[in-house]
C-alpha cells in the first residue's frame, strides 16, 4: 500500500464525494436490508393466522402493508445504490483523469534521454493500463469494501439477534468463498497478462507490417509476413483459451458455496424450528436472503485484495517515472530576452547513452541576423550542435552563450519560443496541413499561413490539392512526398518568425533549383534573424555569413565560401565533386 499513497491527495481532493458517496452507501445497506425482516415477518403473519383464524381481510391488510415496505425500501435501495455509484466511480474517475495529466505533464518536462531509455510502448501503458489499474483501486476497490464491511456489521447484527446459532452455520463456508476467489482472481490476472502481451504483440506486429507495406510487396514475402502472423494469432489463442479455463470456474465456485450456505441454513435451521429453538419458518427465509445477500459482498474480498495487488504494483511502475527529476530545468523563472546572438566556447559533449562524444572543444560565435553554415561527413557532431542551441541537452565542458548568457541560465520556455527549428526527418502530425503550419504559433492567421508556405516554396503544391490547406495529412490523409513534407516543417519553422533558425539537412530531399529559392526566401524574412544550417550540400552553405566544417566533433576548417574553395580540405572537395555532378545547375 506504499506505492499507492500518492493517490492520498487526490483522495483528500474529492474528500466530500467520497464522504457523501460512503454515507449514502452505508443507508442503501440499512434499506435493502429491510426485505428480509419483512419476508420473516409475512411467514409470521401467515403462521399467526392459521393458529389464531384471522379473518382474511385482516391478513391481506397486514400482508399488504409488508409488501409495499419492501417494493418501498427496495426501491429507495435502488435509488441509493445508483448514486453511491455516481460519487465513489465518479471520484475514480476524476482521480484517473488527475493521474493521466500528471503523468503527461511529467513526461512533457523529462529531457530526450528519457524517450532513449524507454519503450514508447512502455510510456504508452504507464499512462493508459497502468492508471486504469489504478482507477480500479480508487473507485471499485473503495465502493465494494464499504459495501461489505456496511453490510457485513448491519446483517451479522440482525442474523445474531435472530439466532446466534443459525449466523455461525451460514457464515461458516464464506471465509472459504473469499479464498476460493481470492485464488481465482490472481490467476485470472496472471493469465489476462498474458493475453494482453500477446494482444500487444499481435497489434505490434499488424502495425508495422501495414507502416512497411510497401517493403513487404516489394520483396514479395507477404506468405512469410502470413505465416509469421498466423503463429502469433495462433500462440495469442492458446493463451485466451488457458484463461477461460481459469475464468470459467468462477460462477460455478461461487453457486457451489452459496448452494452450500443454503443447505446448512436449510438444515440447521430446519433442525431448530423442530426443536423449537427458533419460533418461525421465517427467520429460515429471512437467512436464506442473508446468505444470497451476504455472498457476493464476500466473493468481492478476494476479488478486492486481487485489484489493490495489482493497483499496487501499477502504481510502482508510475511512481517509478513520477520521481525521475527532469535534466534540463528551466533555472529561470523571469523572461530573458533573446536576439540571436550565438557563441560556442570550447565546448565538449558526450551522449551518455551511447559515451559517444560528439563534440570536442567546438567554438564559435555568430552575431544577430549572421547565418552559419555547417557540414562535414556523416556522424561529425553537426546535429549536435543544433540540439545544444535547443538546450535539448545539457553541455559536458565549455559554455554556450546566447546574448552573453549561458544557455543554461535563460529561461527555457523563452530560449524555445525564439527557435525555429526544422528537423533532419520532417515530423508531420496527423491533422490538416494548416494546422501542421500553424503549430508554431497557434493564433496565426490564413494569411500568415500562406505567406510562410509561400517562402517555404510549397504554396503550389498545396493549392493543388482538393482541400488546398485542409487536407489532412498522414494515416487517414495523403502523403506528402519527403521534399514537400520538408518545405511544409519549413514553413512551420518560419511562421513563428523566431530570433535564430535551426535548419538540420532539411532541404536534402528538394531539387538544388527548389532548395535555392527556398534559400531566397529565408533570407529575405530572416533579416535580423540568426540562422545555422546543417547541411550536406555546398548550394546551401555557399551564402552564409561563416562555414565550419566539423569532422570526428571537431572543427576542422571554418571561413567562407570564397576562401574555403581557395583551400585544400573537405569544403574544397565537395565543392569540385558537387560542381561536376550539377553541371544543370550551377553552385
Ligand atoms: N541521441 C543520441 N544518442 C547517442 N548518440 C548519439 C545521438 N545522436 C547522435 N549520436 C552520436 O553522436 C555522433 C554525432 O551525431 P550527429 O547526429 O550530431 O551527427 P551528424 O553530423 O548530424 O550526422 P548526419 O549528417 O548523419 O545527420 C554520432 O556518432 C552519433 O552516433
Amino acid at each position: 500500500m506504499k506505492e499507492l499513497q500518492h493517490l492520498n491527495k487526490y483522495f483528500y481532493k474529492y474528500k466530500t464525494h467520497l464522504v457523501i458517496g460512503i454515507v449514502i452507501t452505508i443507508v442503501a445497506r440499512i434499506f435493502l436490508l429491510f426485505t428480509p425482516r419483512y419476508v420473516k415477518k409475512i411467514f409470521v403473519i401467515i403462521e399467526n393466522a392459521f393458529k389464531n383464524n384471522a379473518t382474511e381481510a385482516a391478513v391481506k391488510a397486514d400482508l399488504t402493508e409488508a409488501i409495499l415496505y419492501i417494493i418501498g425500501a427496495a426501491v429507495v435501495g435502488g435509488i441509493l445504490t445508483f448514486f453511491m455509484r455516481q460519487t465513489i466511480i465518479n471520484v475514480s474517475r476524476y482521480i484517473e483523469y488527475d493521474l493521466k495529466n500528471e503523468i503527461y505533464e511529467q513526461y512533457q518536462k523529462l529531457s530526450l534521454n528519457f524517450y532513449k531509455k524507454n519503450r514508447t510502448g512502455d510510456l504508452m501503458n504507464r499512462i493508459t493500463e497502468d492508471v486504469g489499474r489504478v482507477r480500479m483501486y480508487a473507485g471499485p476497490a473503495i465502493m465494494y469494501s464499504i459495501n461489505t464491511v456496511a453490510l457485513f456489521v448491519i446483517v451479522i447484527i440482525y442474523m445474531v439477534n435472530a439466532s446466534p446459532k443459525l449466523t455461525l452455520y451460514t457464515i461458516l463456508p464464506l471465509p472459504i468463498l473469499s479464498i476460493i476467489i481470492y485464488k481465482l482472481s490472481k490467476e485470472i490476472h496472471k493469465r489476462s497478462t498474458i493475453v494482453q502481451e500477446y494482444l500487444s504483440k499481435l497489434s505490434t506486429f499488424t502495425q508495422e507490417s501495414f507502416s512497411g507495406i510497401s517493403v513487404i510487396k516489394a520483396y514479395g514475402i507477404e506468405p512469410q509476413t502470413a505465416l509469421n502472423f498466423n503463429t502469433l494469432a495462433k500462440e495469442s489463442k492458446d493463451k485466451q483459451i488457458d484463461l477461460n479455463k481459469v475464468q470459467a470456474w468462477f460462477f460455478p465456485m461461487m453457486i457451489l458455496l452459496i448452494g452450500t450456505s443454503n443447505l446448512l441454513v436449510i438444515y440447521v435451521g430446519g433442525m431448530q424450528y423442530i426443536n423449537g429453538e427458533i419460533k418461525s419458518i421465517g427467520t429460515i427465509a429471512e437467512f436464506i436472503i442473508y446468505v444470497n445477500m451476504l455472498t457476493w459482498p464476500v466473493a468481492t474480498v478476494g476479488w478486492v485484495t486481487s485489484i489493490v495487488q495489482q493497483a499496487e504494483a501499477s502504481q510502482k511502475r508510475i511512481n517509478e517515472f513520477l520521481k525521475i527529476v527532469p535534466e534540463i530545468k528551466n533555472n529561470n523563472a523571469n523572461h530573458s530576452e533573446i536576439t540571436g546572438d550565438v557563441q560556442f566556447k570550447d565546448v565538449n559533449f558526450t551522449y551518455d547513452d551511447t559515451n559517444i562524444q560528439a563534440l570536442k572543444g567546438i567554438s564559435f560565435h555568430i552575431k544577430p541576423g549572421d547565418t552559419l553554415a555547417i557540414l562535414g561527413k556523416t556522424g561529425s557532431g553537426k546535429s549536435t550542435v543544433l540540439d545544444l542551441v535547443g538546450r535539448l541537452y545539457d553541455i559536458d565542458q565549455g559554455s554556450i552563450l546566447i546574448n552573453d548568457t549561458e544557455i543554461a541560465d535563460l529561461n527555457l520556455v523563452d530560449l524555445r519560443n525564439n527557435i525555429g527549428y526544422v528537423p533532419q526527418d520532417a515530423f508531420l502530425f496527423s491533422d490538416s496541413i494548416k494546422t501542421n503550419i500553424k503549430f508554431g504559433k497557434h493564433d496565426a492567421t490564413d494569411e500568415d499561413v500562406i505567406e510562410a508556405a509561400k517562402n517555404a516554396q510549397v504554396h503550389k503544391n498545396i493549392i493543388k490539392f482538393n482541400k488546398g490547406y485542409d487536407t489532412i495529412l498522414g494515416e487517414r490523409g495523403i502523403t506528402l512526398s519527403g521534399g514537400q513534407k520538408q518545405r511544409v516543417s519549413i514553413a512551420r519553422a518560419i511562421i513563428k518568425s523566431p530570433k535564430i533558425l535551426l535548419f538540420d539537412d532539411c532541404l536534402s530531399a528538394v531539387d538544388t533549383e527548389t532548395e535555392e529559392k527556398i534559400l531566397n526566401n529565408i533570407n529575405k524574412i530572416s533579416k535580423g534573424k540568426t540562422g545555422i544550417i546543417v547541411s550536406h550540400r555546398i548550394s546551401a552553405a555557399k551564402n552564409a555569413d561563416k562555414i565550419i566544417v566539423l569532422d570526428h566533433g571537431k572543427i576542422v576548417q571554418e571561413g567562407t565560401h570564397d576562401t574555403l574553395i581557395n583551400t585544400d580540405g573537405y569544403y574544397k572537395e565537395l565543392y569540385l565533386k558537387q560542381l561536376s555532378e550539377n553541371t544543370a545547375n550551377p553552385l
